[in-house]
């Protein structure tokens, strides 16, 4: 195992190895190896917390509610401010440490670091923009008044793939709402999210109000976060397949829930379409963190027109990028999170060959190890075959064509994710009927790269419900209550 010296941190304080529960670090067995995926090396082993430690940092955000929410927002907000500023003052640091454990290359890390601060800067100063109304009302003896209030403890669990970013769009609503806040991060990258509860501790955020418990027992944990009566609202980014069993599992105390779950992103190129730009957007929405993202284009739709010019192009982009241990500067592929995850993604690029696709670019294990997959082009490939019905989860990018708008609506449509879709045009009414006509829940127009703190980010169908980021991502926070004042005509 390497000891902290052999992981190039300025500030080696930033490693922690225990769950940290009402503001203090829970020291157990060290248990779970945090492995590189570029090579396995054991970078760290972190303790394994369990049910026992779930249970006591929920009562501890329930303990510490009252205090937090009682506070001003602008209270709220200079401490979220200080931990926003601290985020950016180790943003090297605290890529490197994402890097280690998830594997992306070390500009993307850098870049979800200030993604993920950017939502702790966002809500600190939405949370003081938490406005009520008053309604005029049916007769003048009453006065209708809306107020919003927190929801109260919030619980969370988070995948791997943005293991900064996925919580910090979280508990930065939640923090600005008033709520307090427990997250259980992906077992596979714990480091992350404990670096992050050190600087909340810097920041000056009070003992209870954000707690992250570390352990490999999803299930025990999940039926914990779930289905305590402490608990008001569940949140959870993940697969579609365990977002619903969650959300079973909530609907025991009828707590709100919101749900970021999985995609199959169509990226369609009209006839009309720039080209150039169609390639460079696709190559952002598919190739960012090795095709590991629920936003990242799926399936590529290009008209009849345009096809030969667009596989030509796009090959070009694809066959430069390189592939290697993401600390390298310069390599825009990483290793996938695990070889199996691999050897799930080659799967669907066999299986769809089988069926009639045509490898013109990767398709194989890269020689760089068993954790990293060739960026990949298939043509000829059907909306039917496995490739396409199936979010890949990898860098793989199927191409089909098609010759018309309603063909192509009805294609992008045949899926049961509904998260983001992206499509190339310039005609304006092309443009306004196909925007319209996506069933998505974010649309990118001659744009791939859609994520930020200002946009409302979420999907429709099975990929989700509620929204994260904006000024709509603090409603999933917070509760109106109705107050009718009576007695006002003597
Ligand atoms: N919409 C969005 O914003 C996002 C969606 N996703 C989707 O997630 C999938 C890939 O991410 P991945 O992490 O593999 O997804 P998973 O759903 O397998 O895991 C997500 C989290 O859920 C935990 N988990 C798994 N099973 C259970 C359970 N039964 N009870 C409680 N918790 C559980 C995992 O823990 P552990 O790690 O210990 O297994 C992890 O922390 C893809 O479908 C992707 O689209 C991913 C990121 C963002
Ligand atoms: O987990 C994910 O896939 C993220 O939500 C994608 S993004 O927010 O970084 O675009």
């Amino acid at each position: 195992m390497l000891n902290h010296q052999d992981l190039g941190l300025q500030d080696k304080q930033l490693i922690k190895h225990f769950s940290y529960i009402n503001g203090s670090w829970h020291s157990s067995e060290l248990q779970i190896d945090v492995t590189n995926p570029a090579n396995g090396e054991v970078i760290a082993r972190v303790a394994n917390a369990g049910v026992a430690e779930t249970e006591l940092a929920i009562k501890s955000a329930n303990d510490a509610f009252k205090m937090w929410s009682s506070k001003s927002a602008n209270e709220r907000a200079v401490i979220m401010k200080n931990w926003f500023d601290l985020m950016i003052q180790h943003q090297d640091d605290l890529a490197r440490i994402l890097t280690l454990e998830q594997g992306k290359p070390i500009a993307e890390a850098k870049g979800e670091i200030a993604y993920g601060a950017a939502f702790i800067e966002w809500f600190a100063e939405e949370g003081k923009r938490i406005y009520g109304d008053t309604i005029p009302g049916p007769s003048n003896d009453k006065r209708i008044i809306v107020i919003k209030q927190p929801v109260g403890v919030v619980a969370s669990i988070t995948p791997w793939n943005f293991p900064n970013a996925m919580i910090s769009r979280k508990a930065a609503a939640a923090l600005a709402a008033g709520c307090t806040f427990v997250v259980r991060p992906a077992t596979q990258t714990p480091l992350s999210a404990l670096a992050m509860a050190e600087l909340a501790e810097r920041a000056g955020i009070p003992a209870g109000v954000f707690n992250v418990v570390v352990g490999d027992d999803a299930r025990g944990m999940g039926e914990v976060l779930t289905q305590h009566p402490d608990v008001d609202k569940f949140t959870f980014t993940g697969s579609t397949a365990v977002g619903k069993s969650l959300i079973s599992q909530c609907a025991t105390s009828v707590k709100k829930v919101s749900m970021e779950l999985g995609g199959n992103a169509p990226f369609i190129v009209f006839n009309d379409a720039d080209i150039d730009a169609a390639v460079k957007g696709a190559l952002m929405s598919k190739y960012r963190n090795a095709g590991q993202t629920c936003v990242c284009t799926n399936r590529i739709f290009v008209q009849s027109k345009v096809l030969e010019d667009f596989i030509e192009k796009f090959t070009a982009a694809v066959s430069a990028l390189t592939i290697g241990d993401g600390l390298i500067d310069g390599i825009n592929i990483g290793p996938m999170i695990s070889s199996q995850a691999v050897e799930g993604v080659d799967k669907l690029v066999k299986e769809s060959v089988a069926a009639g696709a045509k490898v013109i670019l990767g398709g194989e294990i890269d020689k760089a190890g068993n954790a990293f997959y060739q960026p990949t082009i298939l043509t000829n490939v059907t909306n039917d075959m496995p490739i396409a019905s199936n979010e890949i989860f990898g860098p793989v990018s199927p191409i089909i064509s098609f010759e018309d708008e309603d063909e192509v609506i009805t294609m992008a449509n045949d899926t049961e994710y509904g998260l983001a879709a992206y499509f190339y045009a310039r005609d304006i009414g092309l443009i306004w009927r196909v925007a319209e006509n996506l069933e998505y829940g974010m649309v990118g127009i001659n744009e791939g790269a859609i994520s930020n703190a200002a946009a409302p980010f979420g999907g429709v169908k099975q990929s989700g419900n509620g929204r994260e980021g904006s000024k709509y991502g603090l409603d999933d926070y917070l509760e109106i209550k109705y107050l009718c004042l009576g007695g006002l005509d003597k």
